[in-house]
């Protein structure tokens, strides 16, 4: 059984489909991203999976239950995490305490305000802190980070809360040239390490292709290849799709 099974999607505005009958399966621990070009339908893919849009067919199944109807509240308590594209930390907290918050979503609710929870709280925001390089930032309100830090912290958040499944939308999205190579370093240690699947949609290919060994493409609306990252860079339907891009 797959940890994530997405059959049939679609999601239309009228008679525009926006995503068409999408299938897509990921497994535990699996990093797979989903590219395509401008307007292919990526987003509106995974605000169906993170259960932020509703679906107009199709089913989703998550550790084999159909969570097809869901909201994403009731999929963060079944471990489904999304880091999103803008900014969503809460700026006047602290590095630590907003990793705190994530970590502490994790414990049960009885637990959550006590002095013994804080501290184990800390204890586990201070490692996912140091795995993502904020370590010496953790007493820095997180407001005040550079925008790169901020992207990291927001996937320390997210993993802090230790998911089944990470939705990781456009990480390095607004990142310098240096930023973005410090970022791919960094998540590809973390990853190796993290006990979590990831889903990751990005337009930078480079930073696709130095982090997921699996790769989905959307081309208006429809998935035209699946597949390890090789093979769908050599596929010619792909290399169509994004006019050369690839080469
Ligand atoms: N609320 C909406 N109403 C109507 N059409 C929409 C809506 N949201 C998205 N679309 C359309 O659906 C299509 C897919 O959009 P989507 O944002 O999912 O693509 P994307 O692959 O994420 O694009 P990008 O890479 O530019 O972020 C686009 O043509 C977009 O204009």
């Amino acid at each position: 059984m797959s940890l994530l099974e997405c059959r049939g999607l679609t999601r239309a505005w009228g008679a525009f489909r926006a995503v068409d009958g999408v299938d897509l399966t990921v497994e535990e621990r699996e990093i797979c991203a989903v590219i395509g070009p401008n307007g292919a339908g990526k987003s509106t893919l995974f605000a169906m999976i993170a259960g932020n849009l509703r679906k107009t067919s199709g089913t989703v199944r998550l550790g084999g239950e159909d969570v097809t109807a869901l909201p994403a509240h009731a999929l963060a308590r079944r471990g489904v995490a999304r880091s999103f594209q803008i900014t969503a930390i809460c700026p006047g907290l602290s590095a630590l305490e907003n990793v705190r918050l994530g970590a502490q979503a994790k414990m049960p609710w009885r637990f959550f305000g006590g002095a013994a929870a804080m501290r184990q709280g800390e204890e586990r925001a201070m490692i996912w802190l140091d795995r993502l390089g904020l370590a010496a930032q953790a007493g820095t309100l997180a407001g005040e980070l550079a925008h790169g830090d901020q992207r990291l912290l927001e996937v320390a958040v997210a993993l802090a809360q230790e998911p089944r499944l990470l939705i990781l939308d456009e990480p390095t999205q607004g990142m310098s040239v240096e930023e973005t190579r410090r970022t791919v370093e960094l998540l590809r240690s973390v990853m190796a390490e993290a006990r979590t699947a990831i889903l990751l949609v990005e337009h930078d290919l480079e930073v696709v292709f130095a982090l997921a060994p699996r790769i989905v493409v959307l081309h208006r609306g429809r998935k035209i290849a699946d597949g390890p990252a090789d093979e769908v860079r050599a596929d010619p339907a792909v290399q169509d799709a994004y006019l050369g891009g690839l080469h």
